[in-house]
């Protein structure tokens, strides 16, 4: 914490931590002398001197596609010898060369290969992370996708929202249409049985809004038999191609709206209007060399606006840090609001802000220490994360110490 303020985890789920057993919640934040003399009796199972060193939330990533076999390392030569997205995608690569080698990998193989990525986010500071599926297509690789999923919530200490995104390409030999009946026929049945009886916790709904794979029509059939089962509404739109996804989102009450580098003028009104969060994609941007989204315009009209990673095999990219950097060097935000759209916008994208996103008092205990006194480095130090994260708390315990900082960061 930095030499003004404090904050005082669990174990403590009342005034007095002694007589409570842990819950992961901030019990107080403030002057740490004021704290000191309320917690004075009490007994912790550990104390941190955060002397010199600043005490920031976790940082929430609000959208990744984690799961998933096969990179795609040879398309990024390809894009850099000039090859679009689409190209690649109506060529058969992209997602589809993704969704190929996902069914062939079994489950465990995705397990595997989603915790270390989880713990990568981990180290890089994000506690909260939201997770797609959408490299599967049919039933069997989308439903194994999400058991993947459902197995990382107990297997890493990150928090996880889960997505399904049977909706992320058309699949081959099907048409649009022909997706979009077996998707709200088929795939959202068996999930809300699953959902039902317990087995599968899936919080939203995606779908790939965009020319060429679901238009609008396809995309509000979707997301409206989504919502009915009891999904939160959190798609791609508006990336590539102007498809007034944004127009749709609003007035289907979407939670949020991810990419958004096409988006109107009428689109960012709406979203203010229904609160629906636009989840701004840096790294995608950046790689795809795309024009950048209308940050400024949308903090102005008032829409919520939020950071994501989009980790996924097209870009490659684990941390929440270097996406604030782009953010403020390529969108022109300020590192105030970087940091706001990657903690407390980012939850709410999630529909977790009553519980995640800030240090206040109440709220589950998940937090970063970082090695300076300024917290501003951790944006302003590209790539810097590393040497700067000193612990990444979750619900009040530490789950990743890096001692190494104490001797890096300054230089
Ligand atoms: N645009 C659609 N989906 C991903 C890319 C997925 C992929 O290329 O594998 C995105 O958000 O950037
Ligand atoms: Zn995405």
């Amino acid at each position: 914490m930095n030499q003004r303020g404090a904050q005082m985890l669990s174990p403590c789920p009342g005034p007095n931590p002694a007589q409570h057993p842990g819950d992961g919640c901030i019990k107080a934040v403030g002057q740490a002398d004021v704290i000191r003399n309320q917690f004075s009796g009490a007994t912790f199972e550990r104390i941190i001197d955060c002397s010199g060193k600043c005490v920031l939330p976790g940082l929430v990533d609000a959208h990744t596609h984690p799961v998933w076999a096969g990179d795609r390392v040879h398309e990024f030569a390809m894009k850099l010898a000039g090859a679009s997205y689409m190209e690649i995608h109506q060529a058969g690569g992209g997602i589809h060369f993704t969704v190929e080698h996902t069914r062939k990998a079994t489950e465990d193989e995705l397990s595997r290969a989603l915790q270390q990525r989880l713990e990568r986010m981990l180290r890089a500071g994000s506690t909260l992370v939201e997770c797609k599926s959408g490299y599967g297509l049919d039933l069997e690789t989308e439903l194994k996708m999400l058991r993947v999923i459902e197995r990382a919530r107990t297997s890493v200490d990150i928090g996880i929202s889960s997505t399904y995104c049977g909706a992320h390409a058309v699949p081959r030999g099907k048409t649009a249409t022909e997706a979009t009946d077996d998707i709200i026929n088929n795939h959202l049945p068996k999930l809300k049985e699953l959902k039902l009886s317990g087995e599968m916790h899936v919080n939203n709904i995606d779908v790939f809004c965009e020319k060429g794979v679901f238009d609008l029509e396809s995309t509000r059939r979707i997301l409206e038999a989504g919502k009915e089962i009891g999904l939160q509404i959190n798609f791609h739109g508006d990336e590539l191609h102007p498809m007034k996804s944004a127009e749709l989102g609003a007035e289907l009450g979407a939670r949020a709206i991810s990419h958004l580098e096409e988006v109107s003028d009428e689109g960012i009104v709406a979203m203010a209007r229904a609160n629906c969060a636009a989840v701004l994609l840096p790294t995608t941007a950046y790689m795809l060399r795309l024009k950048q989204p209308q940050a400024r315009k949308m903090l102005e009209e008032g829409v919520i606006v939020a950071l994501g990673s989009d980790f996924n095999p097209n870009a490659y990219c684990f941390s929440m840090p270097m996406v604030m950097h782009l953010a403020c060097v390529n969108m022109k935000m300020s590192m105030n609001e970087a940091l706001a759209a990657a903690t407390i916008n980012a939850a709410y994208a999630l529909g977790k802000s009553d519980t995640h996103g800030s240090l206040e008092v109440g709220k589950q205990g998940d937090l970063l220490i970082i090695n300076s006194s300024r917290w501003e480095h951790l944006i302003y130090q590209f790539g810097g994360h590393e040497a700067l994260i000193n612990y990444v708390i979750v619900k009040g315990k530490v789950i990743y110490e890096n001692k190494r900082c104490e001797t890096m960061s300054s230089y």
